[in-house]
């Protein structure tokens, strides 16, 4: 079963008046459950890769299927609903609201969707238990460590059950150690709950944790391989 699919994808950007284009006819497709990272030189459109996949962004032209639904035909109302329930992000920069603390940021989501988050208490002990953190329930971001705020960013993106989760550089702002936890953690999830999981990384370790890797040069994919345990 195919989790994404992408057909002749290009993506151009106008500054000014020059247009410049950063995806070039990209095809291919992840299969649920697969752990995906893009790799490439800085500016080859990663990012940009990324967010189109992720509904965050528009093609300029050619199509990208979630689930096998083109998000070129989702009402916008709907593309948020989508967002909210089926897809997760991780950023670099944990992106976790300061005065709320780790249950709060981690059921915002929840509370957005209008669901009531008291519905959701077996689910968030659960999560807190999966990223270490259940002793931390009401600290806020200021008083954990770079690694814990990652940990509460993926409880976050996983407390509405999504099918698949974009992570945009998720360990680069960790040091090595703390970046190897993260990955196993991603891994776990990945291997126990299923998830497909698609990564933006400049790290060829932290690409070694998942199932193949697909390579961008100058906006192309040069490289879409499987990656061998
Ligand atoms: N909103 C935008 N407007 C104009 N140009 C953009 C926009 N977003 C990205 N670009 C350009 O598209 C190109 C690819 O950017 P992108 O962020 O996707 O690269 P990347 O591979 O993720 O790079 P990095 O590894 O440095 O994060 C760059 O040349 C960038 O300047």
């Amino acid at each position: 079963m195919k989790a994404i699919e992408v057909i002749n994808l290009n993506k151009s950007f106008m500054t000014g008046k020059e247009e410049t284009t950063v995806l070039k006819g990209l095809d291919f497709s992840v299969e649920k459950g697969e752990f995906v990272s893009i790799m490439g030189p800085s500016g080859s459109g990663k990012s940009t890769l990324l967010y189109l996949l992720g509904g965050l962004d528009k093609p300029t032209s050619g199509t990208v299927q979630l689930d096998g639904k083109d998000l070129a035909q989702v009402s916008k109302k709907a593309m948020s609903k989508l967002r909210r329930s089926k897809i997760g992000f991780v950023f670099q920069f944990y992106n976790l609201v300061q005065n709320l603390n780790v249950e709060d940021n981690i059921l915002l989501p929840i509370i957005l969707d209008g669901k009531n988050p008291k519905k959701y208490e077996e689910k968030l002990t659960e999560i807190l238990d999966v990223i270490g953190l259940s002793d931390k329930r009401k600290a806020t971001p200021r008083e954990l460590s770079g690694g814990q705020q990652q940990r509460v960013a993926i409880a976050r993106a996983l407390i509405s059950e999504p099918d698949i989760i974009f992570l945009d550089e998720p360990i680069g702002n960790l040091d090595s150690k703390t970046g190897k936890e993260i990955m196993e953690l991603f891994r776990s999830i990945n291997r126990k709950y299923g998830k497909t999981l698609i990564q933006v990384t400049h790290s060829q370790s932290a690409a070694q944790y998942g199932t193949s890797i697909i390579r961008l040069v100058d906006g192309e994919i040069v490289e879409h391989s499987k990656i061998t345990a």
